[in-house]
């Protein structure tokens, strides 16, 4: 049986009237990365805070690190979680330096092992004896990180931790989510941000509604949602009526700007599909001088999904 880093089952979160959790099953796996996607208001920050504990589910079960996160019995479980809220708020007038010295107190990890973690995130000594209303918002949020990463968890929450960062900061945190990730940390990632979430996650889970409605890697994903890959050819003058004849009905073609003609076809197809187009036939080859092929990006299948369950 696998030992499940988290395992929610049967969840159910009721707000009043507000369903903002339905019915979900989610299993985490040490070690794995798993992207959490969604509107706003989908579920995604509730489910979040109930594998925290910070609440209780109206129906179903949540078990964490062997415990149930909720009950005043598991909160050595607590300490071994991390969590980096969507909005993180720290007191001003406090320097990065004692901040993250309050944070450690209270989880209750030793204060010396503070310098490690703002060399890991990338907070330069200068800044941490700054105040942090000084801090601009990517220093922020390496402070925010340096916090979740106290202790060393098991599991790490992360509620938009990349919203309003710079492409180069963004990288550099994906690359400290990776590290972890390799250490044997879970991690559950959430984001509006899906092109830059490919790559990152070992899975992906699409919520819509308070309902889970796909969870998979990114290749089951695309093999569910069965959306045409594209694959887009740059031609000489004069190729494209050439290419039309050959292509024939197995296949939507579309001309884009500078000689550039995209052809949508099944992800089964493509192969041949180029085949046809480049090798001898009963006419002369195309001329190809570029090729690229585009697989459904994450935006698009999360898209398909929604419009399915629409649609059911
Ligand atoms: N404490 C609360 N009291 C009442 N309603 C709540 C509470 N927390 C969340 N909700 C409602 O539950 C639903 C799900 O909210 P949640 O914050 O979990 O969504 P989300 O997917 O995290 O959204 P976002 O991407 O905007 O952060 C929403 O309709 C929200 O208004």
């Amino acid at each position: 049986m696998t030992n499940f880093t988290a395992q929610v089952q049967g969840v159910t979160k009721r707000y009043g009237e507000t369903e903002a959790v339905r019915g979900v099953d989610l299993t985490l796996a040490p070690g794995e990365c798993v992207a959490m996607v969604g509107h706003n208001g989908a579920g995604k920050s509730s489910l979040i805070k109930l594998m925290l504990g910070l609440t209780t589910p109206t129906a179903g079960s949540i078990r964490v690190l062997g415990g149930d996160p909720a009950s005043a019995a598991c909160s050595p479980i607590r300490r071994r979680i991390g969590f980096l809220p969507e909005n993180v708020a720290f007191h001003p007038s406090m320097t990065g330096r004692e901040t993250l010295d309050f944070y450690a107190r209270l989880k209750g990890a030793p204060c010396r092992d503070n310098d490690a973690l703002f060399e890991k995130v990338g907070l330069e000594p200068a800044a941490i004896r700054r105040r942090v209303s000084t801090y601009s918002k990517g220093m922020r949020q390496r402070l925010a990180l340096a916090q979740a990463l106290l202790g060393g968890p098991k599991l790490l929450f992360l509620d938009e931790p990349t919203t309003g960062l710079d492409p180069a900061l963004r990288q550099s945190f994906y690359a400290i989510v990776a590290e972890l990730r390799d250490r044997g940390t879970t991690v559950l990632l959430c984001s509006h941000a899906l092109t830059e979430l490919e790559g990152q996650a070992d899975r992906v889970v699409v919520m819509n509604r308070g309902h889970k409605v796909a969870d998979g890697s990114l290749a089951t994903l695309r093999s569910l949602a069965q959306l045409p890959v594209r694959i887009r050819l740059t031609l000489p003058t004069g190729e494209i009526d050439a290419l039309a004849s050959r292509v024939g009905e197995g296949a939507a073609l579309t001309r884009l700007a500078g000689g550039v003609v995209e052809l949508a076809c099944a992800n089964d197809d493509k192969v041949a599909l180029v085949r046809r187009i480049t090798c001898n036939g009963p006419t002369a080859p195309i001329a190809v001088d570029d090729i690229e092929i585009l697989q459904p990006s994450l935006d698009e299948m999360y898209a398909h999904f929604l419009r399915r369950e629409a649609a059911e």
